[in-house]
C-alpha cells in the first residue's frame, strides 16, 4: 500500500518485504522443538504463572490429573465476588465504581466514611492541571482516542514535580489522579477530535463536584449535559465490570512490565493503554460493533439461526468481517463455559434492549453468543469451549446509551486505569525483580561478509 505522505517509495518498500520475508522465516516446527511457551501459554493453553497477587482472581477452568476442566467462569476483586458487589451497590441505589476503585487500589472495602473522603477526593483531583487542556488536548487533536489517551498520560509526566517518585504514597497519589483524570481528558480529547476532524462546534466542560465517574463522562460528553438516571447507572455497571482482569491481562502485564524496570507511572500507565486499544483485547468492543454492523447489512431475518450460522462460518473462514478470521466478542484465553461479566452485561444489554426498542439488536447478538460454538467445532473441528467475553454485548450496551463508537475502547480504559494502578503499585511494592523472559534463538552463526563480497 502506497503512503501518500511518506518519503519512502513505495517500490522500495516492496523490495524490502521481498527481502525480509526470505530472511525471516520461523516455521511451526522452531516452536516445537524448543519447547517454547508460545504467548507464554503452557501446552494446554493455560497461562504461565508469572506472579502472585492479593488483587484479583479469574477463574475460568479447573485443573483434574493435569487435564483442563471447563468451568462456569468467576472474577473477584480482593476475594469478593464481582457478581455481590453488582448486586450490593443496585440494591443500595448507588454508584459501585469508586467503591470499586478504592478496594483494588487499598486492598479493603471502604467504610461509609472512608467512602465519601475517596469521592471527594476524587473530585478534587479530576480537574486538568493549567494549560493541559489547551497545550495537549486542543493543540494537539487525534483521530484516534486512545491515541491521545496513551499521549496524553505521557503529557502528564510533565505536570507532576514529583512524577519519577516511586514511594507507596506517591504512586498512590499518582494513581488517584489518573483514575479521576481520565474520564475528563478522554471525553476532551473526543471533543477536540470532533471539532478538528469532523468540523463539529466543540464543547467543554468543567468536571462537576457532586457527580460520580460515570455521570461525569456523559455530562461532559453530552453537549446539553444531560443524561438519565438509567443511563448513569448503566455506565456505572460496565465501569465496575472492566475495572481489573488480574496482573495476566496483556494491558495489565505490559503495565507490571515496565513497572517492574523502576520507570515512572505516566510510562507505564500509557502503555497499557497501548495494549488495550489492541484488537484482541479490549479494542474488540469497537471491533464487535464492526462485526455487528456488517452483520445486520447482510443478515435478512435476525431469528433465522441457519442463516446466521452461515455468517458467522464465513467469518471464521475469512470471507466475511474484516478478513481476520475472528469473530469478535467471543473466545477467551482464562475463560472456558462462561465470563461472568459478559453474563452480568447480557442482562443490563436485554432490559435497556426491552426499553428502548432494540430488541432485534440483542436478538442477532444473542445469536452470535449460541451459535459461535457450534460453527466453531465444526470449522475448525476444536472441541475447546468458546464462550462470549466482556467485549460482546459492552458496545450495544453503549450504543443504547447513545454513546460513540470511538469512545468504546477508551471507556474500558477510564475503568481499567484502577486495575493498572492496583497492579503497578503491587509490583512496586511486592515484585522485586525485573521481568525478563528469553527467547531462543533458531539462526545458526555465520561469519561476517565484507561490503564488497555480499551477493
Ligand atoms: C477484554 C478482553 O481482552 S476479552 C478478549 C477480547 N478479544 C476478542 O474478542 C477477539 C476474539 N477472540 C480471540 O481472538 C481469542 O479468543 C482471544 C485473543 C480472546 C484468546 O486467545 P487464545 O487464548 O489464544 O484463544 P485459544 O487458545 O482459545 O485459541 C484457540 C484457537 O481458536 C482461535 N480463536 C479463539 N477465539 C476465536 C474467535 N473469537 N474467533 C475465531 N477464532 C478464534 C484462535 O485463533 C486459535 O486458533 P489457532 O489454534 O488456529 O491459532
Ligand atoms: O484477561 C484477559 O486476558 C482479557 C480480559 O478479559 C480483560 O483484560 O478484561
Amino acid at each position: 500500500m502506497a503512503l501518500k505522505d511518506s518519503k519512502v517509495p513505495p517500490e522500495y518498500l516492496d523490495m524490502l518485504c521481498q527481502e525480509y520475508r526470505e530472511n525471516n522465516i520461523i516455521l511451526p516446527e522452531h516452536y516445537q522443538n524448543v519447547n517454547v511457551k508460545r504467548g507464554l501459554r503452557n501446552k494446554d493453553g493455560t497461562g504461565v504463572v508469572a506472579g502472585v497477587t492479593l488483587i484479583t482472581n479469574v477463574h475460568g477452568y479447573l485443573l483434574n490429573e493435569g487435564d483442563v476442566m471447563p468451568v462456569p467462569g468467576e472474577l473477584t476483586y480482593r476475594g469478593i465476588n464481582i457478581q455481590d458487589i453488582v448486586d450490593h451497590c443496585l440494591a443500595d441505589n448507588r454508584f459501585g465504581y469508586e467503591e470499586v476503585a478504592y478496594l483494588l487500589l487499598v486492598g479493603k472495602l471502604p467504610t461509609a466514611k472512608q467512602l465519601d473522603e475517596f469521592i471527594d477526593i476524587l473530585a478534587e483531583c479530576r480537574e486538568l492541571p493549567k494549560h493541559f487542556t489547551e497545550d495537549v488536548l486542543i493543540n494537539s487533536p487525534s483521530p484516534n482516542i486512545m491515541n491521545k489517551l496513551q499521549s496524553s498520560i505521557l503529557s502528564l509526566y510533565a505536570f507532576d514535580k514529583r512524577a519519577e517518585e516511586l514511594t507507596l504514597a506517591n504512586v498512590l497519589r499518582q494513581s488517584i489522579e489518573l483514575v479521576a483524570r481520565l474520564p475528563i481528558i478522554v471525553t476532551r480529547a473526543y471533543q477536540v477530535k470532533k471539532y478538528y476532524y469532523d468540523k463539529v462546534s466543540m464543547s467543554i466542560n468543567y468536571a462537576q463536584r457532586e457527580l460520580s465517574t460515570a455521570e461525569n463522562f456523559l455530562y461532559a460528553l453530552r453537549r446539553d449535559n444531560q443524561f438519565t438516571e438509567l443511563e448513569s447507572r448503566t455506565l456505572d455497571l460496565a465501569l465496575m465490570l472492566h475495572a481489573d482482569h488480574g496482573g495476566g491481562n496483556n494491558s495489565t502485564f505490559a503495565a507490571r512490565v515496565l513497572t517492574s524496570t523502576g520507570t515512572d507511572t505516566y510510562s507505564a500507565m500509557a502503555a497499557a493503554v497501548g495494549s488495550l486499544k489492541g484488537p484482541l483485547h479490549g479494542g474488540a468492543n469497537l471491533k464487535v460493533m464492526e462485526m455487528f454492523h456488517d452483520m445486520k447489512e447482510h443478515v435478512k431475518d435476525v431469528h433465522d439461526d441457519e442463516e446466521i450460522a452461515r455468517y458467522l462460518t464465513k467469518i471464521l473462514n475469512r470471507e466475511a468481517g474484516d478478513g481476520s478470521g475472528l469473530i469478535y466478542g467471543m473466545g477467551h484465553a482464562v475463560y472456558t463455559l462462561s465470563d461472568p461479566r459478559a453474563e452480568i452485561l447480557r442482562g443490563g444489554a436485554h432490559d435497556l434492549a426491552v426499553q428502548k426498542g432494540f430488541e432485534d439488536d440483542f436478538t442477532l447478538l444473542n445469536a452470535v453468543e449460541r451459535l459461535t460454538p457450534e460453527v466453531f467445532r465444526t470449522v475448525k473441528g476444536s472441541t475447546k469451549p468458546v464462550c462470549a467475553n466482556v467485549d460482546l454485548y459492552s458496545g450495544l450496551v453503549y450504543q443504547m446509551l447513545d454513546i460513540p463508537m470511538e469512545l468504546f475502547t477508551p471507556i474500558f480504559a477510564i475503568a481499567r486505569i484502577t486495575g493498572w494502578a492496583a497492579n503497578r503499585l503491587e509490583e512496586l511494592q511486592t515484585g522485586g525483580r525485573i521481568i525478563r523472559p528469553a527467547y531462543k534463538t533458531v539462526m545458526s552463526n555465520q561469519p561476517y561478509t565484507s561490503l564488497g563480497d555480499r551477493v
